[in-house]
């Protein structure tokens, strides 16, 4: 097992009050496999991605658990343990890679830094710079622009270049391809899917649950800062477990079938004051008073790797 991540908390303290934006969230990530995260805007997605890079944003704080990479615990470490392991072992693309590139700066400059404070000589540095481009069909005498002069799929291509500098065990992707085009989005996807070809194990983060199918081993949704679902990419998708993964499949608009497409009705909670019991209730075609406003379900494993949270999962209400 490459990743494990024990009961992780994480909180936000802000002036209107304390956003609890993952709680109690468990999982492994096995080596070379593809796992992708999903749930709507607000569920913690990208709050748990942070924490496994030990990056949570001020004014949140990791309150409890445990991300043992590699037999270390991540948020145990140093800062000078950190910079070892991030953009070597472990390494993140965001959705926006303009908030990763410095604009200031050229793409040779940046490639070439990333390599050289893990101590790759400068010259060998540029050379692998130029490699790294070609691999992800870009032109070597892009080493020379700016980020400015380049497309939000080219500027994609080089956090990804960066990120394949040192073959990482791990690569966090964060909603990558949200702000392209979709035929840039698979080809970014490709290069992902490249990396997993070659070891890399990705755990990729999207709100679009159609995107998860394709490529992914696993899929883990998360609904309100709890991880309500996770199981192999056939489990979730032949036989989800829990009405939100559902709803969340409903939503997708198919084109070869006359199935309507179904909105999931209500709104994700305030998460600073989340509702008690299971946190989907209020918005749950089975929910059952006493039981499912009253006790939070735990996430339990079903059958053998497909875990649900859930008081009646697959709707058992009505027995
Ligand atoms: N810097 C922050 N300050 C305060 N609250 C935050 C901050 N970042 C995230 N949150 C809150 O934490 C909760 C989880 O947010 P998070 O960004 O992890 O969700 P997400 O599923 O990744 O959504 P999105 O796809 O929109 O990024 C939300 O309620 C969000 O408002």
């Amino acid at each position: 097992m490459l990743l494990e991540v024990r009961n992780l908390s994480v909180y936000y303290y802000t002036l209107s009050g304390v956003v609890k934006g993952a709680e109690g969230v468990s999982f492994n990530v096995e080596e070379g496999e593809w796992i992708t995260f999903v749930g709507e805007s607000g569920s913690g997605k990208s709050t748990v991605a942070h924490a496994v890079m030990n990056l949570v944003p001020s004014p949140g704080k990791v309150v409890s658990g445990e991300v043992i990479f590699e037999g270390k615990d991540i948020l145990k470490l140093s800062k000078e343990e950190l910079r070892q392991i991030r953009g070597k072992e472990m390494t993140m693309v965001f959705q926006d890679p303009m908030t990763s590139l410095d604009p200031l700066r050229t793409i040779g400059d940046q490639m070439i830094e990333a390599m050289t404070v893990h101590g790759v000589p400068e010259d060998e540095a540029r050379e692998r710079a130029k490699e790294l481009l070609q691999r992800v069909n870009l032109p070597p005498d892009r080493l020379d622009y700016y980020p400015h002069q380049l497309s939000g799929g080219q500027r994609q291509r080089v956090s990804i270049a960066i990120a394949m500098a040192f073959r990482p065990k791990l690569l966090i992707a964060d909603e990558p391809t949200t702000a392209l085009d979709v035929i840039v989005q698979d080809s970014i996807m490709d290069l992902l899917d490249e990396m997993k070809a070659e070891g890399t194990s990705i755990y990729f983060v999207t709100h679009d649950i159609s995107l998860a199918v394709e490529r992914s081993d696993r899929i883990a949704v998360m609904y309100a800062g709890k991880l309500v679902e996770l199981g192999t990419v056939e489990q979730i998708v032949e036989n989800p477990l829990h009405p939100y993964t559902k709803a969340l499949i409903e939503a997708v608009p198919d084109l070869w079938s006359e199935r309507p497409v179904k909105a999931i009705p209500g709104y994700p909670p305030d998460l600073r004051n989340p509702p008690k019991g299971c946190r989907f209730h209020p918005r749950c075609p089975l929910a059952k008073a006493g039981i499912c406003d009253a006790e939070e379900p735990e996430l339990r494993e079903v059958e053998r790797y497909h875990f649900v949270a859930c008081h009646f999962p697959g709707g058992a209400k009505d027995e």
